[in-house]
């Protein structure tokens, strides 16, 4: 028997599909604990996939876009029964990588009733929760006795918190605190799964004490009674109603008519209310935005993989799909052997390596700050918020600009939902707008950038952090790619740190400059934000090259270091392509340089050709977890598209309703109006 490196090899694969995977030159398991920080995590996944895989009754009873929408939360709620009963036997208890695929496998990517719970609400409990509360609720809810969410944004207001309109006004005399929603823009819009399936909230209100505004706070407020999950007195609550995806989840509204809560339900682990209604501080004002946080942090590996979703379906079916010739003597070939496909999804699978390799060293950092907080040192949490910011809202965009391209180069059936691609684009595209819209996010960077250049401008360099040392680095005057006898990613790392540090600078300058000219600070801002938005971006996709490069360095299997590094080489090359005009405008690099670039980019293209499928393989998607026709691990795509179009709840029957009832009699009108 002949062992390949590529372990989705099996006996009756379609032999295109078999073909491409034979050419893989490194074992995909050994990549797959590359991807997943670990082997002993890569192999928990296979054996949990296994698990999965022999229980039937943790399978979809029949392909998603084929249900309503509330058959899907019907089928979605069966299977989270069952995984709640099983879940021991099939994942190390309390272990939430081994529980974010146990999701992804049974659940999938649409939502479920509980996803926020998971997401935000235990965050946000541990985060946010004295010891005492915790006893109250954090084990309740990791018991799944109790179902919640996080209830931040409103109709009105969703990314300028401190506009909020719910308040709590904290009643000295009862020892309460008042919820109230004033006006209908004050509602509590878009938490997800407040809608019908939560009966606990961490809501976020701004705090009034004897009249003084305090900010937002978190409450921890009870929303549905436990035993008939009828909505409380006081409480207006509901779906919002169907969105572009994510349908399984109920996305909510929530209103408060003098609603009362005791006062041990703000969440006192760093805030306190004392029953006098003094107001002891935390010791960072946002300390209570750590929820936030925690998905920011937590996204960057979620965004990743709906990236490797697409390119997975799309690589594998390129592969199978025969399509025109490039030599006209010879027979039609597999669509992936065009430049132009491999230029459209390559570089993606780059990105998404990259992406997933910043996302660990951010879990890592987040992981880091959460201990440290904890202890009362708060000293890094601006840094992680800078980075977050930027990394969330960078990846995001280019996970949605990834996934669109991955459904074009599947052609027409691309745009079938039997490619799953819709449904994919449109979760990972949310991650755009929610957790903070991208814009201001990156703004929030451009702040911290600001601050680091106002260092340089003022001869302070040395007490720049870590991640933005670069900016007061002094610059060679042109880049040396193409000018050393080996052109490595030292030469292209110095160059993106350039053109960062050159857009930061000028961006800072401008809103220096604005201000020096009379504008009010806000005003200059305003003025320079593209700008100072550009920058983010560069310093974002700097910060990205660097953690693929630093991965890269580490690993030592030589075969995974050889296709790694091919895939780095096309990354950087493709990253700088991308960003030209700012290494052009100053001279920094030629256009001969570029054509060196550009020759490098083509050449890695077909470098890392014969590894493209594998390198998909290595992110060790299961069928039910891609739910895909087009993206088959078998490559039989051709007779399961039509077997899924039978399957159409439109092909029941012959004759539909509405044919009876309006085409035949206009048809038979027509025609009698001929005679
Ligand atoms: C799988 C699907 C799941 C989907 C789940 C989705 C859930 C959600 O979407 S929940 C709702 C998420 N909402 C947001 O993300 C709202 C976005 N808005 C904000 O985060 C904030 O409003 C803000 C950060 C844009 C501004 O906050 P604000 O309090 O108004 O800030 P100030 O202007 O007063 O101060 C800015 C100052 O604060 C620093 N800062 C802000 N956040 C943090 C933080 N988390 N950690 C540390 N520091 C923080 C910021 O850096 C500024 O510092 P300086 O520049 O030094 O002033
Ligand atoms: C799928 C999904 C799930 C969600 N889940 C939850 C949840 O569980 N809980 C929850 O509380 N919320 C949730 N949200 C809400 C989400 O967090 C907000 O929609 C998001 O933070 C953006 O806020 P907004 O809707 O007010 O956008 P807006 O702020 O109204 O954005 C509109 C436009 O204005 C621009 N803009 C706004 N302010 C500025 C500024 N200061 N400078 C420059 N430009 C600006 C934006 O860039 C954008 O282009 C969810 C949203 C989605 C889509």
């Amino acid at each position: 028997m002949v062992h390949h490196q590529n372990k989705a090899i099996r006996e009756g694969d379609n032999p295109d599909l078999t073909a491409e995977r034979v050419t893989g030159t490194f074992d995909t398991h050994s990549m797959a604990a590359q991807i997943y920080n670990s082997e002993a995590h890569a192999r928990r996944r296979r054996e949990i996939t296994e698990i999965i895989a022999k229980r039937p009754e943790l399978h979809d009873t029949k392909p998603f876009p084929f249900m309503t929408r509330e058959e899907k939360i019907l089928e979605s709620s069966r299977k989270l029964t069952l995984i709640t009963k099983h879940m021991n036997e099939i994942i190390e208890p309390n272990n939430s990588n081994e529980m974010f695929h146990l999701n992804n496998e049974v659940l999938g990517i649409e939502g479920h009733p509980m996803a926020l719970h998971g997401i935000m609400f235990i965050p946000a409990l541990t985060a946010q929760a004295s010891e005492e509360q915790q006893k109250k609720w954090l084990t309740r809810a990791i018991n799944r006795e109790i179902v919640g969410t996080y209830a931040q944004t409103e109709l009105g207001h969703g990314t300028n918190l401190q506009n909020l309109e719910t308040t709590a006004t904290y009643d000295v005399a009862t020892q309460e605190f008042v919820l109230h929603t004033p006006t209908i823009t004050g509602l509590k819009w878009w938490p997800g799964n407040l809608g019908k399936s939560s009966n606990y909230a961490v809501v976020v209100a701004l705090m009034f004490i004897k009249g003084k505004n305090y900010g937002p706070h978190t409450f921890m407020v009870p929303l549905r009674d436990e035993k008939t999950h009828q909505p409380l007195k006081g409480i207006t609550i509901g779906d919002i109603g169907p969105k572009i995806a994510y349908n399984v989840t109920d996305n909510g509204f929530l209103g408060f008519d003098h609603y009362r809560i005791p006062r041990t339900n703000l969440l006192m682990r760093h805030t306190r209310v004392e029953p006098d209604g003094t107001y002891v501080k935390p010791p960072h004002a946002k300390i209570n935005y750590s929820a936030m946080v925690h998905v920011r942090s937590h996204m960057i590996t979620g965004q990743a993989i709906m990236l490797s979703y697409a390119l997975t379906i799309a690589t594998r079916y390129s592969s199978v799909r025969r399509q025109g010739q490039i030599d006209t003597t010879q027979p039609e070939v597999k669509v992936l052997e065009y430049q132009t496909q491999q230029h459209r999804l390559f570089p993606y699978i780059a990105r998404a390596y990259a992406f997933v390799f910043a996302g660990a060293e951010t879990v890592k950092l987040y992981e880091r700050v959460l201990e440290e907080v904890a202890t009362g040192n708060v000293s890094l949490m601006a840094d992680l918020h800078a980075l977050t910011s930027g990394l969330k809202s960078v990846v995001s965009h280019y996970t949605a600009q990834g996934i669109e391209q991955a459904r074009m180069a599947c052609g027409g059936h691309g745009y079938s939902q039997a490619s799953y691609m819709s449904e994919i684009f449109g979760v990972a595209v949310g991650g755009c707008t929610y957790e903070g819209e991208n814009m201001v996010m990156l703004l929030q960077l451009a702040r911290y950038l600001v601050k680091s250049a106002s260092l340089v401008k003022t001869g302070q360099s040395s007490k720049l952090g870590p991640l933005v040392a670069y900016l007061g680095a002094k610059s060679d005057s042109t880049s040396l790619i193409d000018r050393t006898p080996t052109t490595g990613f030292a030469e292209y790392v110095k160059t993106f740190q350039h053109i960062a540090r050159r857009q930061t600078l000028k961006a800072a300058d401008k809103f220096f400059g604005l201000m020096e000219k009379g504008e009010k600070r806000p005003i200059a801002w305003n003025k320079s934000s593209v700008e100072l938005n550009r920058a983010s971006r560069l310093h974002t996709r700097l910060y990205i090259v660097e953690a693929f490069v630093r991965r890269v360095e580490e690993v030592a299997d030589p075969r995974l270091k050889e296709v790694l590094t091919d895939l780095l080489h096309l990354h950087v090359n493709y990253e700088l392509l991308d960003m030209s005009t700012y290494a052009l405008e100053d001279g920094f690099v030629s256009s001969s340089q570029l054509d060196y670039v550009r020759d490098q980019l083509y050449f890695y293209l077909a470098k890392i050709r014969p590894n493209a499928v594998s390198l998909v393989d290595s992110w060790e998607f299961s069928d039910q977890e891609l739910r895909s026709v087009l993206g088959r691990r078998d490559g039989h795509v051709y007779e399961n598209l039509f077997a899924w179009a039978k399957a159409s709840p439109l092909n029941k029957t012959d004759v539909l309703p509405s044919v009876d009832k309006y085409l035949k009699p206009l048809m038979e009108s027509a025609r009698a109006s001929k005679l």
